[in-house]
């Protein structure tokens, strides 16, 4: 994998701006901005920092990533977590929000329906066209909800999965390798030292994606703080 732009700067100001300018860019020449967003702490803070500038709310379409199955307000909720930094301090119309339709008790069929919304949505395309694909990384590597050792890496024709994660003894939501990397920008927001080794090791020449399915992704730019990269790393 070649060795990416690396901004070791205040992770969330630079990811701010980089996603106003690109959301603009978008509605000016496209008239809507179609972002896929990611779980997860450090993508919070982004989150909470986009809803204080001023865009044309009306324009971007918001959709997730992955997503944990539980209902939507449970505080592990993705949704949840989104709508509180994001979508209930701004007029978003509801129809701009394209959560997925959690279902506890069968998340096979509420997998297949949000998959439908998606290919609904991108009607024309082979795959969706997102604008911006945001992804945190685990300390274990995984985006999204592709996790090691679990069978959503090895999906190759359908768009958006359950995934069955044995060490939370529950199922995930997510967005196939596929369908991340159909993505015009694809970020990668990593924060903490306890990513270090998990940045090392999706870096390293030893391509292992059942492992580190982070390298599964081709990701269009990086953000990431000082103290979560490896000195190989640092340009
Ligand atoms: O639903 C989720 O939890 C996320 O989509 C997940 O992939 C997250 O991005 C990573 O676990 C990193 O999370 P942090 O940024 O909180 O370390």
């Amino acid at each position: 994998m070649m060795k990416p732009y690396i901004q070791l700067t205040d992770l969330h100001q630079a990811a701010t701006d980089a996603f106003c300018d690109l959301a603009n860019q978008c509605i000016a020449s496209n008239g809507l901005f179609r972002v896929s967003l990611s779980g997860g702490s450090t993508p919070k803070r982004l989150y909470e920092m986009i809803a204080q500038r001023d865009l044309d709310w009306t324009r971007i379409h918001w959709f997730w990533g992955d997503e944990r199955n539980v209902p939507s307000d449970s505080p592990d909720s993705n949704f949840k977590m989104v709508r509180e930094a994001i979508l209930d301090k701004r007029k978003v119309p509801q129809a701009n929000i394209h959560n997925v339709p959690v279902n506890v008790d069968d998340p096979a069929s509420a997998a297949l329906a949000y998959e439908r919304t998606l290919r609904e949505h991108f009607s024309d395309q082979p795959m969706p066209a997102w604008d911006l694909v945001l992804l945190g990384m685990g300390d274990d590597a995984h985006t999204a909800s592709l996790f090691p050792r679990t069978k959503a890496i090895d999906e190759s024709s359908r768009w958006f999965v359950e995934n069955w994660v044995e060490k939370f003894d529950a199922f995930r939501y997510t967005l196939t390798a596929p369908a991340i990397n159909s993505g015009k920008e694809i970020w990668f927001l990593v924060a903490g030292d306890s990513k270090k080794t998990a940045l090392a090791n999706v870096f390293s020449e030893n391509q292992r994606p059942n492992e580190y399915p982070s390298q599964l992704i081709r990701p269009t730019r990086w953000f990431v703080t000082q103290d979560a990269c490896p000195d190989s790393l640092v340009r």
